[in-house]
């Protein structure tokens, strides 16, 4: 049963055809290619979580008003009471250039290169739709770190009439 909720962020940088992730060398989902995100801080808000962690884990400068709310994750892992709630926001506006930090390498991929076997398992099904532009809610429910027991995905119209029923 799922009784605990933590909100995440995820975001993904956009240049020229282009996706920037980043190797994570530490912690979960360590020597996994992904967004760059984490943990929303009480103080703060998810926008200025998602700001904060792609500065520090890339030390890229985006401001809160280019980030765009494309999608809505959530994660359960059979035996953990923890839902993962993972807010998605993709931008191609932003300031600097991604550099290595403590607990990412960054790397901007081609669009047809997209290392997906070096990735989580929900990302090579939910990218193609974030590629080609939806707005979409996802729910996958994981028995370990490999294997995704089901999952269900819907494109939605907009992100703020998702939020308005879901809570
Ligand atoms: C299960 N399938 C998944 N597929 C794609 N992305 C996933 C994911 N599960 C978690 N994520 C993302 O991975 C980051 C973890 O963040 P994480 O490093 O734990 O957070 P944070 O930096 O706050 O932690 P510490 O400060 O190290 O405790 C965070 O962006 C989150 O959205």
């Amino acid at each position: 049963m799922t009784i605990l909720k933590k909100v995440y962020t995820l975001v993904f940088l956009r240049k020229d055809n282009k996706i920037l992730l980043g190797l994570k060398k530490r912690g979960f989902g360590v020597n996994k290619w992904n967004g760059f995100g984490g943990k929303v801080e009480p103080n703060e808000t998810i926008l200025e979580a998602a700001a904060r962690e792609l500065k520090e884990e890339s030390c890229v400068d985006v401001k809160t008003s280019e980030l765009q709310n494309i999608a809505h994750l959530e994660f359960t892992f059979e035996g953990d009471p923890t839902m993962m709630d993972v807010r998605v926001f993709s931008a191609n506006v932003f300031q600097g250039e991604p550099k290595e930090t403590e607990e990412m390498i960054p790397k901007w991929f081609e669009l047809n290169a997209i290392p997906y076997n070096d990735m989580w398992p929900d990302d090579n099904i939910w990218f193609p739709l974030m590629l080609s532009g939806k707005l979409f809610y996802g729910i996958f429910n994981f028995k370990g770190f490999n294997t995704i027991l089901n999952y269900n995905i819907q494109e939605l119209e907009s992100m703020e009439a998702f939020y308005k029923i879901h809570k």
